[in-house]
């Protein structure tokens, strides 16, 4: 009788599937998380796994790997509510059976079952050359100078063995960039195992990053294998460190000096050859000394120290993320069209100081593309209040700083259709034409406004104008 392990994070899915190919005569285990089914294949063995793409705290590529170091044999079959064809055809010529969308339709899953095994072939030469300079999927390089500068950087220590630490704000792409350097790297076939240790609580972070042993402490029914050991080969990417308590920063300083690490209850040193990437919001360096960041993990951690810039300091790349995710969002809709943003809601985007960066905007994006009228354009007003009014606010603002105007509060600038406020929007407006006109020579842009470049230039500024 062939075996199944079927991993899925909904119970109902799990129990649906393995009644339907428990009638089928298969046997079938389930599993709601990769690190019990990975310890449930340690332990014995299936003919097939059947999982999510999507586990909650393991990608789809991470596990498969996993399924393959630990049970090469097993045939694998990716299930997914959203089918990204790049992710399908990445799995399937990398050795996945199949990949199924969702919901499941359990005749054509027992047919899958019932193919014969297809041979994988190996990559011939010059295939494994054009996977090395294959782009990453899903990424915008950006073509602003601050975008190069970090690009550079990434090229440069991508390929080597160093730590690095990755310092930026929110959603700024830390972790986009800790898979550049990942992809660039001689590790890009073995794991990238992404861990937040914001998430992780002071009881179990131990646990969850080194392992544990059967029976260590209450609750720990079996064995576990932590996100070191799954990361082993590859790249751990520990996302907010500052985080970390002072005893796991301890056990981390040890396993980086030592290359080994112990599960928690357990006494066998296990050798691991992981390289690691850290990020934070914030500066490391100063609280290192202060709030308690040991200064010997940070030397330790800090070999490359990248900042990633904020997407407001990013200049035009923000048009290529609009267009990015304008197009993402109209394939995972399955439209057939992709929309586009009025002019009015193109400036308020623009103008946005985006203090969410790039996951702000894609945010922003994916909800008001679900506002396109019929002529496909999408409106100001599919766009957060927040971002609507940033015109408006800056213009207020900036008036403000020069004493002309009262501060105006964030309710107000909705309601706010003053003479004055109209006025410097419409200046704001013209200004822009006008500069975009001369391709931003501020000497021809004066002169076809009729005003002296020094006042172009105080316009400028007071209306928070990039140029
Ligand atoms: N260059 C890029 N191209 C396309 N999408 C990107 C890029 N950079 C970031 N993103 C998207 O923006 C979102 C935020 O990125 P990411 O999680 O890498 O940021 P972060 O700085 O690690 O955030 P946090 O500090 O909150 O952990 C993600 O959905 C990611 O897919």
């Amino acid at each position: 009788m062939e075996s199944i392990l079927i991993v899925d994070n909904q119970v109902s899915v799990c129990n649906l599937l393995k009644r339907y190919l428990t009638d089928n005569g298969y046997t079938v285990d389930t599993s709601t998380q990769a690190t019990h089914a990975i310890q449930l294949m340690k332990d014995n063995h299936y003919q097939f796994v059947i999982s999510d793409y999507r586990l909650p705290k393991m990608e789809g590529n991470v596990f498969f790997h996993m399924i393959k170091s630990i049970s090469p044999k097993s045939r694998v079959i990716f299930t997914s509510n959203q089918v990204n064809l790049k992710n399908v055809v990445n799995m399937i010529r990398e050795g996945a059976s199949s990949y199924l969308a969702k919901p499941l339709n359990p005749d054509e899953l027992v047919e899958v079952l019932k193919q014969k095994p297809r041979s994988v072939p190996s990559p011939s030469a010059s295939e494994k050359k054009e996977a090395a300079v294959e782009k990453m999927p899903d990424y915008v390089n950006g073509e602003s100078k601050r975008a190069k500068e970090v690009e550079f950087k990434v090229g440069k220590v991508g390929p080597t063995n160093f730590s690095v630490i990755l310092e930026g704000e929110t959603g700024t792409g830390k972790e986009s960039y800790a898979r550049l350097i990942h992809h660039c790297s001689e590790r890009k076939e073995k794991p990238f195992v992404a861990v937040d240790c914001g998430c992780l609580s002071r009881e179990l972070a131990g646990s969850e990053l080194f392992g544990h042993e059967k029976g260590a402490f209450t609750g720990a029914v079996t064995h576990k294998t932590g996100f070191f050991e799954m990361a082993n080969g590859g790249t751990i990417f520990l996302d907010e460190i500052a985080n970390l308590s002072s005893e796991i920063q301890m056990a981390l300083l040890r396993a980086l000096q030592e290359k080994i690490i112990r599960k928690v209850g357990g006494t066998k040193e296990i050798p691991i050859d992981v390289r690691i990437i850290a990020a934070t919001n914030e500066d490391l360096f100063s609280k290192s000394g202060t709030t308690g960041f040991r200064e010997d993990l940070f030397y330790r951690l800090s070999e490359f120290v990248l900042k990633v810039p904020p997407l407001r300091e990013r200049g035009d790349d923000i048009y290529q993320f609009i267009d990015f995710f304008l197009k993402k969002t109209t394939l995972e809709l399955g439209q057939k069209e992709t929309p586009r943003f009025t002019d009015e809601a193109m400036a308020c985007l623009v103008e946005y100081q985006w203090p969410g960066n790039i996951r702000e905007l894609k945010n922003a994006i994916r909800r008001a593309s679900l506002f396109a009228n019929s002529k496909n354009l999408i409106p100001a007003s599919a766009l957060p209040e927040m971002i609507r009014t940033s015109k408006l606010r800056n213009a207020s603002l900036s008036l403000s700083r020069e004493g002309n105007s009262e501060p105006v509060g964030k309710q107000e600038y909705n309601e706010r259709k003053d003479l004055k406020s109209v006025a410097l929007m419409a200046e704001s407006e013209k200004i822009k034409e006008v500069l975009e006109d001369v391709k931003y020579n501020k000497t021809k842009a004066a002169q076809k406004l009729n005003i002296h470049r020094k006042t172009l230039y105080s316009k400028l500024k007071a209306l928070n104008i990039s140029y």
